[in-house]
């Protein structure tokens, strides 16, 4: 349900612990990972017998993996030849060993020119040993020429990634300006968090994740700030039972909807009932309550007033039904003139059900000082980076670059759960770890996608999960649905009303996934 991110930080204390706490020798833990990189390569490539490879090994001990891994193909029958940063004598300790070994092994060793790597022909498979979670910082003017070399060779050569395809920034996935594009990445333990994420998929080719017999307590005694979901989150989800009543099955409320805007709300309810929700109903101003429904039967409206402006009075309309509703999602449409503001206020100061914010709500938020004071736990905002970036006061570009700690400083600033919609969805709360969505899918980037999630994580607040597990489940759900579609429209069209139909599939396709 919860996979293990370490950032490179995480992934070094794990390595180190497992070697001075639990005794395990370093030099093994690096034969591990070598001789797990020489499966993967098998696997990806097929036999080595009579194969050329040229293998780069950096300055730390991703050259160590480097250097055992190319005497392992050595013994697999290729022609391997190492081009090392350091002088052979500067390496150390197990990265020391490893090098020897290689010697001893007769594996060639060159020491990497400075730039001109014109001398090398092209092999059947380059290996990237330069850079693991070691890298901080942006590449310099060498690494960078080698990494633009092995590109190049890419174009007839095999490029297989150790640990981190070098140049891929392991906490945000972002290439550092560049890195290494691979066919095949093989990443030892965990992958790091930056693996997980759509920036480096260009670069990490197929991803696999080895085990190297680091101990299980290692992680579990410290666990990591970022764990990614996988489909075992939608087990989450109680199994409907036959004898539910749609009373009980939940009754969501969506506050929004203005003039020329009533698609929106109209998209959040219809999230919400194939969510599950047993009733769903748009509140809205009363000139507005038949245009919203669109002749939806199983959408309910309650008008508020007559007019077709929101205002603060409104509250007084709608306080007094509070109580037949479960959770609310406010702001789908909501208009961003002063009315629907102080309609805003109004709403949080009063002791409303639990309450997903979401849109022309989180405009305001971000706007007014006033509606930001009384946001409670139970709230819950889903931005995406247009409405991060104006919630933080930051540009797109900004909140883009480092969207895990532009998220939790965010939770921090709000004390809420929040959602960050975009590729790879992230998802925290107070003191909490950070949830990442494996799911980054082109048919999900369409108006009403958003009021569609809002809706169904509403629908998920009815049941027993906690803010944050509801949210994670509705992110997980919603992408899996985005999926489903692109099988569909593999090159998009698909509209946000038929996300929202095919969600009650998503829980058939898994399950009949599980039965096969
Ligand atoms: N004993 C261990 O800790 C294990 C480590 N392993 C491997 O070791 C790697 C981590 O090793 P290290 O921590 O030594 O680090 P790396 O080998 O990833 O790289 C660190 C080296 O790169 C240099 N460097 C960092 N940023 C740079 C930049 N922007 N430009 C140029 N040079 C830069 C550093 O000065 C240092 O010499 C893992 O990714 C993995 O491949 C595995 O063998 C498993 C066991
Ligand atoms: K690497």
């Amino acid at each position: 349900m919860y996979i293990p991110l370490p950032t490179p930080d995480e992934m070094a204390l794990w390595d180190r612990t497992s070697i001075d706490t639990y005794g395990i020798d370093a030099k093994m833990l690096m034969e591990n990972a070598s001789r797990e990189a020489l499966h993967v390569l098998l696997e990806e490539f097929g036999s080595l017998q009579g194969k050329s490879a040229v293998v780069f090994a950096g300055s730390g001990n991703n050259a160590g993996d480097a250097f055992a891994l190319a005497r392992h193909m050595t013994d697999m029958g290729a022609k391997v030849m190492v081009l090392h940063k350091k002088a052979q004598q500067e390496y150390t300790r197990e990265t020391a060993y490893h090098l020897q070994l290689a010697l001893n092994t007769e594996v060639p060793l060159v020491r990497l020119p400075e730039y001109n790597l014109d001398f090398l022909t092209h092999p059947d498979i380059v290996v990237d040993g330069l850079l693991g979670t070691g890298f901080r910082g942006l590449l310099n003017k060498q690494y960078k020429d080698w990494i633009n070399h092995i590109n190049r060779m890419g174009k007839n050569s095999f490029v297989f990634a150790l640990d981190i395809p070098s140049g891929i920034n392991g906490w945000t996935g972002l290439p550092s300006p560049t890195a290494v594009k691979a066919d095949a990445t093989a990443t030892f333990a965990f992958a790091k968090v930056g693996l997980f994420m759509a920036e480096s998929r260009p670069y990490v080719g197929n991803l696999h994740v080895r085990s190297i017999g680091l101990p299980a307590r290692v992680s579990e005694d410290a666990p990591p700030s970022h764990f990614g979901l996988d489909q075992h989150i939608l087990s989450l989800y109680p199994a409907p039972q036959d004898d539910l009543h749609k009373g009980t099955a939940g009754h969501v409320l969506i506050v929004g909807g203005s003039e020329g805007l009533t698609g929106a709300p109209h998209l959040a309810a219809l999230g919400a009932l194939r969510g599950g929700a047993g009733l769903v109903t748009i509140a809205i101003p009363g000139a507005l309550a038949s245009e919203v429904k669109n002749g939806a039967a199983d959408i309910m409206t309650l008008p508020l007033g007559e007019g077709g402006k929101w205002s603060g009075s409104l509250i007084e309309a709608l306080s007094p039904h509070f109580e037949r509703f479960d959770s609310v999602v406010i702001g789908p449409g909501l208009g961003r003139d002063t009315g629907s503001r102080n309609f805003l206020r109004a709403y949080l100061q009063s002791e409303h059900p639990p309450t997903v914010i979401d849109a022309d709500a989180l405009y305001w938020l971000a706007e007014d000082p006033q509606c930001v004071q009384h946001l409670d736990q139970e709230c819950i905002l889903t931005p995406h980076p247009g409405e991060m970036a104006r919630l933080c006061r930051k540009s797109n570009n900004e909140v883009q670059q480092n969207r895990p700690a532009i998220l939790r400083q965010a939770v921090q600033d709000f004390q809420c759960t929040m959602v960050f919609k975009g590729a790879n969805t992230l998802i925290t709360a107070p003191n909490r770890p950070m949830y990442v969505s494996p799911i980054a899918c082109a048919n999900l980037a369409i108006g009403g996608a958003g009021d569609i999630l809002a809706g169904l994580i509403g629908s998920l607040r009815n049941s027993s999960l906690s803010p944050l597990q509801a949210t994670c489940l509705g992110v997980y759900w919603h992408g899996f649905a985005g999926e489903l579609l692109r099988e569909r429209y593999p090159y998009r069209g698909n509209r946000a009303t038929e996300l929202a139909d095919i969600l009650p599939l998503v829980f058939k396709e898994t399950h009949d996934a599980h039965s096969c």
